[in-house]
């Protein structure tokens, strides 16, 4: 890949007599959001706590920017923001104070921190809360604060682990919005179990099964992971369940209640068009259609059923 961020070589790590992931190989362009995705211990925050160098891998190796990750790691980390799950947030402190202390912690020189922290309350709209205290802010701000300290060095390349975890819904909505701001400068790794979240805001997608990478592309080739199979349609004169069945190639028609049926297809060629157009015409009062997809759970069970026989 042209201007790559981050390269990860062949990277597997064990705890104890346990592979926890193995042999992941890929690369991070220097903007947009990628998103890494998995069940609950697929692997996810073994890989992202290695590629922000807070665990030692086994085997394999992570360049950020070219510089080996575990060579010269001081180097490398000047490279690299990084919200946990938990946000490390020392409570008590205000919000400037907390942003001043990052920065110091990434080693800024003195001189610059005051114009980074600036910076940073500026991108994450929360230069007015500068002076609160952080365990007076509402949840979706402490977030805030969490991904200002992740870019308060203006790193190239900004970490997230479940960002929107615990937010309400608005404030989902602006921070996925800060994200994309983020995204347009910097690369963003974000980890998530959220499929709307994915499409809301991801260019490109690693899943991550069993501790293998069973899909790196883009969110357009994702898509076709999830490639709606069914859709539900209720009709208020509706014919038998054999007319509908017979109208267009599909894998069978079930009726869930009367007058609502769902409707399994092979693949999406104006299926629902067909359908809709038949209703017109024998006046079967079309009332509601809607295409169903996979959820992330049903994607990661298909997926996980390839990568079952890691040694
Ligand atoms: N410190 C540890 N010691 C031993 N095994 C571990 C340790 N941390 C994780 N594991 C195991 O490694 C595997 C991968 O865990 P990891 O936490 O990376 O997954 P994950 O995809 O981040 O899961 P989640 O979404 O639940 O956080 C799991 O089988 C887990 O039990």
């Amino acid at each position: 890949m042209e201007n790559s961020i981050v390269r990860v070589e062949h990277l597997s790590h064990r705890y104890s007599v346990h592979w926890a992931i193995k042999d992941i190989s890929f690369e991070i362009a220097e903007n947009g959001v990628v998103g890494l995705l998995g069940s609950n211990g697929a692997g996810k925050s073994t890989t992202m706590n290695i590629i922000c160098g807070v665990l030692n891998q086994t085997e394999g190796n992570v360049f950020i920017n070219g510089i080996n990750l575990r060579e010269d790691s001081v180097e490398a980390k000047k490279y690299i923001g990084f919200l946990p799950q938990q946000p490390p947030l020392y409570t008590d402190l205000t919000v400037g104070e907390y942003l001043k202390h990052s920065a110091f912690l990434r080693l800024m020189p003195a001189e610059e921190v005051p114009r980074a922290v600036e910076r940073a309350l500026e991108r994450c709209a929360i230069t007015h809360f500068r002076d609160r205290l952080i365990k007076n802010l509402s949840g979706g701000y402490q977030q805030r604060v969490g991904i200002a300290q992740a870019i308060v060095h203006n790193p190239k390349f900004v970490v997230l682990d479940e960002p929107t975890n615990g937010l309400d819904p608005n404030q989902i909505v602006d921070i996925r919005n800060l994200i994309r701001e983020i995204a347009e400068e910097h690369a963003v790794l974000l980890s998530t179990h959220i499929l709307s979240e994915v499409q809301a805001i991801c260019d490109d997608i690693k899943m991550i099964e069993h501790g293998r990478l069973v899909f790196s592309g883009s969110m357009e080739d994702f898509d076709n992971y999830i490639a709606p199979e069914s859709f539900v349609i209720k009709l208020g004169r509706a014919p038998g369940k054999a007319v509908l069945a017979s109208l267009c190639e599909n894998k069978g028609v079930e009726e869930l209640e009367p007058g609502c049926f769902r409707i399994y297809f092979k693949e999406d060629s104006g299926i629902t068009e067909k359908y809709i157009e038949a209703s017109e015409a024998n006046d079967w009062e079309l009332r509601d259609l809607v295409v169903e997809r996979c959820s992330l759970d049903e994607i990661f069970a298909q997926l996980s059923g390839k990568t079952k026989n890691m040694e």
